[in-house]
């Protein structure tokens, strides 16, 4: 399932953001790849445990935390501390999967699974060519490009790209998440029905015995699949 988050971040958020990314320091992107997905990579990160990316997670954090679209879709066990991105003209990320396993930084050599992906734009559209992230599941290939302060969160089992620049240059935050429910078709239906509850809630009430079952279907369900 491929979610659209909109205003994760304020614009003064996505303002402070930028201004910190301004001064920081940038490496190859490579320096977190594996094997594969490094030999595709043409791009350049902050690193993992500058000042500047520790205290630009933290506001992210915060900001999924208040977000009730992310923790509906994502349903967060972990977060990854997130981490920041930049393609300038001629930069791009060919095909790869996300691996499914990775090191919590200053955790003592603790892992977790990466069942979600996700990217915060921190770039406007209109500042850029290309730079489309290409998502690839079922119903074919999907190209997404946000405002910045929007977010997309996906499985990380898809296959994904992100499309070369041709004007500009596109900056993002992007972090994998660990699910209670690691299945993607369990999570969809949660969201579904979370969706739906929504619904029922405004049309019917909180006191109706239809907005009752359907909220006692959804915990069940959560209690029967989630594994924490
Ligand atoms: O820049 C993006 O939107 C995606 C980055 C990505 O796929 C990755 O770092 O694995
Ligand atoms: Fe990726």
């Amino acid at each position: 399932m491929l979610v659209h988050i909109n205003g994760v971040l304020t614009p003064d958020e996505v303002a402070f953001c930028r201004s910190i990314l301004e001064s920081s320091s940038w490496i190859d992107g490579k320096a977190t790849a594996g094997d594969q997905a490094a030999k595709a990579k043409h791009n350049m990160q902050v690193p993992e445990d500058s000042a500047e990316a520790r205290r630009l997670g933290e506001l992210i954090l915060t900001a999924l935390a208040r977000n009730p679209v992310f923790n509906s879709a994502a349903l967060p066990l972990r977060v990854l501390p997130p981490m920041f991105n930049r393609y300038d003209e001629g930069m791009s990320f060919g095909a790869h999967v996300d691996g499914a396993i990775r090191a919590i930084p200053g955790a003592g050599g603790m892992r977790m699974r990466a069942d979600v992906s996700s990217t915060l734009f921190l770039t406007d559209p209109e500042d850029y060519d290309g730079g489309e992230l290409v998502i690839e599941d079922s119903y074919g290939a999907h190209a997404v490009k946000l405002p910045a302060g929007d977010m997309v969160v996906y499985p990380a089992t898809s296959l994904h790209r992100v499309e070369p620049i041709t004007r500009g240059s596109r900056w993002s935050s992007f972090f994998w998440t660990q699910s209670m429910v690691k299945d993607d078709g369990e999570r969809t239906l949660l969201y579904d029905l979370d969706l739906a509850i929504i619904e029922t809630r405004a049309q019917l009430g909180d006191r109706s015995r239809a907005t009752l079952g359907l909220v006692n279907h959804y915990h069940n369900l959560l209690r029967r699949w989630a594994e924490l």
